[in-house]
């Protein structure tokens, strides 16, 4: 098999909060004076053992505190983007939580100006092109995501679209149908998770009442064979994260991965790392393990890249050109 981390493909579920390496979690709590509920880099990484969403959740919360200016942003930022570079990324759609920051004093402006610092750079440096995702926070208040919603109206064409994500049971996504009339009213697309930790009867309200476009994670949907039929007729995406739900103990270990279930299901699947800091890999050690795991072949793989070509925002041209790479890559290859 090629370095399938060569292989050129874009990533559609990355939270930048969760590629805040330990290192950095020090490095930036010693620039900005805060002190950190660990003593050291090696006791936050026996932390990274997870019995479920919240475990990991907890973590990651407590982690981000350590972000407070636009350069810990950037930098933030363009450490990630460095790796994704080096494992074939071409194009990113980057999920932030505002909410997680906002809450401590941080402005919003302060967030999405760091992070545009660091994909502009990207774009010159590599020709990575793409954009953020501002994702709400599920188990806050409704009020609160449509305030934060409002406070940057002004730059929603900063911004590719709207997320929902952080704890899931419980806070069903019909919660949030005004929010997503307000995102799509500033010309926003609209994404969600569901269906990660909560079964198929949170998928249907993110389709049917929040309008998504793409579908974070989906697993569960799997159990309910009406949803996977109006999955397949719709073509709507799924962001699967292999890695992820091994370690937040959705499966066992890989070889349980319903991944290939969902392409025998003729769904739009495509491969990302999620929280590649807390889940032991980036989006080309993804793949990796899903092709090992699966002793998947060169072209379902390939399948695999132009899916997350397909699946995301680009536009027609930047699709064509990323395409265009896949092919050259396989052909390359002498697949
Ligand atoms: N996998 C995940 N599910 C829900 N919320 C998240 N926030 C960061 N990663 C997440
Ligand atoms: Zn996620």
């Amino acid at each position: 098999m090629p370095d399938l981390l060569a292989l050129p493909k874009t990533e559609l579920h990355l939270h930048i909060e969760g590629t805040l390496e330990p290192e950095m979690v020090f490095a930036l709590a010693e620039r900005n004076g805060i002190s950190l509920p660990f003593d050291s880099v090696d006791e936050l990484r026996e932390r990274l053992e997870f019995t479920d969403l919240q475990s990991f959740l907890d973590l990651y919360f407590a982690c981000s505190i350590v972000l407070r200016t636009r350069a810990d942003f950037a930098d933030l930022a363009r450490a990630y983007l460095a790796r994704a570079h080096a494992q074939g990324v071409r194009h990113v759609e980057m999920f932030f939580d505002p909410q997680a920051h906002t809450s401590r004093g941080v402005a919003v402006d302060t967030v999405i100006d760091g992070l545009r610092d660091a994909l502009a750079e990207a774009n010159l440096e590599w020709g990575i092109t793409g954009g953020l995702i501002l994702c709400f926070l599920r188990d806050l208040p409704v009020e609160k995501a449509l305030e934060t919603l409002e406070s940057v109206a002004h730059r929603a064409g900063d911004l590719v679209g709207v997320g929902l994500d952080s704890t899931e049971v419980g806070y069903p996504p019909e919660l949030f149908e005004r929010v997503y009339r307000r995102a799509r009213e500033l010309g926003l697309h609209a994404v969600a998770h569901a269906g990660e930790e909560g079964g198929p009867e949170y998928v249907w309200p993110a389709l049917e009442v929040l309008g998504i476009e793409r579908l974070d994670h989906g697993i569960r949907s799997l159990e309910d064979p009406a949803l996977v039929e109006a999955l397949r007729e719709r073509q709507i995406p799924l962001t699967v994260c292999p890695l992820s739900t091994v370690r937040l103990r959705g499966v066992d270990t890989m070889v349980e991965h319903p991944l290939p279930r969902m392409l025998d299901a003729g769904l739009l699947v495509t491969v990302n790392s999620d929280d590649p800091s807390y889940f032991g890999g980036y989006i080309g050690d993804n793949y990796v393990a899903v092709q090992q795991a699966f002793d998947f072949d060169l072209s379902t793989m390939v399948m695999l890249a132009g899916n997350s070509v397909t699946a995301s925002f680009a536009s027609d041209e930047r699709k064509a050109e990323l395409r265009g790479e896949i092919a050259a890559w396989s052909a390359a290859q002498g697949a």
